[in-house]
């Protein structure tokens, strides 16, 4: 039998349903419910303080919630403590045992289950082999680096065989580059394990590069479960369009007049409303920089619409140039592709912003 498949157990879904949890009058968590698919590596993506670590402890049996259960692979868990779920759990800290060596902080967690010393050899080797870490069984955490810890922890507890794992900000001590290494690394052992994972981050690129899902929360509320394109293309609100890359927003107010359907933003300028656009109460404009396209002050031709502007900003991003246009008070942000010796828009300069109208979102809050 190979290491991965005497350490790797059926993948099971997890069920969230209707959750509501209050610490006195905070009411942290807001009726959410949601399914993690078998094999799904899953985010819990969102501000701080918005309660995915209340909601990852609860998944653990940390916390109690006040309504709602908790199931895995179909059986209610609500009730069991931390040690009888079949979780696994990497802090943030880490939690190594500092005057442990490596090998015997991933055996502590066996040895506590009183797992037969020839098992707990046979698992701790598969284990730190799966993380890369064979050869450095004897240093002590000390001796290792910030992305080596990490490992050990992750070692630690896939050495116990739980059903889920459950990771809460995993990659929040190491530098920026070891995050991206680590962060791949992470993606490559769930997918080799197929293990259910729940990944909890306030990173929304840490969430789009390795999940599958993304449930993104805010203040206690679950406001849009999707894959990661599916929230950027696609958000539900202005929320997620916020805080999943950068979102132009034009705040104005329908207008409806014998030529169809307007939104009037500031400084009067109409902006015509496709015929079979939805567009939700107290809706604002939104798109993405890249959308969009700038050209000089003279309507350009085509189906795009046409915007007076004037260029307020420019910065060289490399492969693009990114112009803070303003139109009427409202600055937005538009990113056109960087050609080699073609001639920029000048700063303080009339120009007209276009936008195609299929990539226009009209969201509330
Ligand atoms: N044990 C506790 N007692 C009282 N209030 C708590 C407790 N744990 C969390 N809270 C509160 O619950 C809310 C959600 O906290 P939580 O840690 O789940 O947020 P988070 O989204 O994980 O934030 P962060 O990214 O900062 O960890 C916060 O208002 C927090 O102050």
């Amino acid at each position: 039998m190979n290491a991965i498949a005497s350490i790797s157990t059926p993948a099971l879904a997890v069920d969230i349903e209707g959750i509501n949890l209050s610490y006195g009058a905070n009411h942290v968590l807001k009726d959410v419910n949601l399914t993690i698919r078998p094999g799904e590596f899953f985010a819990f993506l969102g501000p701080s303080g918005c309660g995915k670590t209340t909601l990852l402890r609860l998944v653990a049996g940390f916390n109690q919630s006040d309504t709602g259960r908790i199931m895995i692979g179909g059986k209610d868990i609500s009730n069991l403590p931390p040690w009888k779920r079949d979780v696994g759990m990497v802090f943030q800290s880490y939690a190594l045992w500092p005057h442990m060596t490596v090998r015997r902080n991933v055996a502590f967690g066996l040895e506590e289950r009183g797992v037969a010393r020839a098992e707990i050899e046979r698992r701790v080797d598969i284990a730190l082999d799966l993380v890369g870490l064979g050869h450095l069984g004897e240093r002590r955490p000390s001796q290792l680096s910030g992305g080596q810890q990490q490992r050990v922890a992750v070692a630690r507890t896939v050495a116990v065989e739980p059903k889920v794992l459950l990771l809460d900000e995993p990659l929040s001590n190491l530098d920026a580059k070891m995050r991206v290494q680590v962060r791949r690394e992470l993606r490559d052992l769930q997918r080799r394990l197929g293990l259910t994972t729940i990944f909890v981050t306030h990173d929304q690129e840490e969430a789009n590069t390795i999940c599958d899902r993304i449930a993104v929360m805010n203040d206690g509320v679950i406001q849009q479960i999707g894959t990661p394109m599916e929230l950027y293309e696609r958000p539900a609100n202005l929320f997620v369009a916020n805080f999943l890359g950068t979102a132009n927003i034009l705040a104005g107010g329908i207008v409806d007049s014998g030529t169809g359907r307007h939104f009037v933003i500031d400084g009067g300028i109409r902006v015509p409303i496709a015929s079979d656009a939805t567009v939700p109460k107290g809706a604002k404009l939104v798109f993405r920089p890249q959308h969009a396209g700038l050209t000089g002050p003279e309507s350009p031709s085509g189906n795009a619409l046409a915007l007076p502007c004037v260029i307020a900003h420019r910065e060289f991003l490399g492969a693009s140039i990114r112009y803070g246009v303003r139109i009427g008070a409202t600055e937005v942000a538009v990113d056109v592709p960087f050609q080699s010796g073609e001639e920029l828009l000048e700063i303080g300069k009339a120009a007209t912003l276009t936008l195609p109208q299929r990539l226009l979102l009209w969201l509330a809050a």
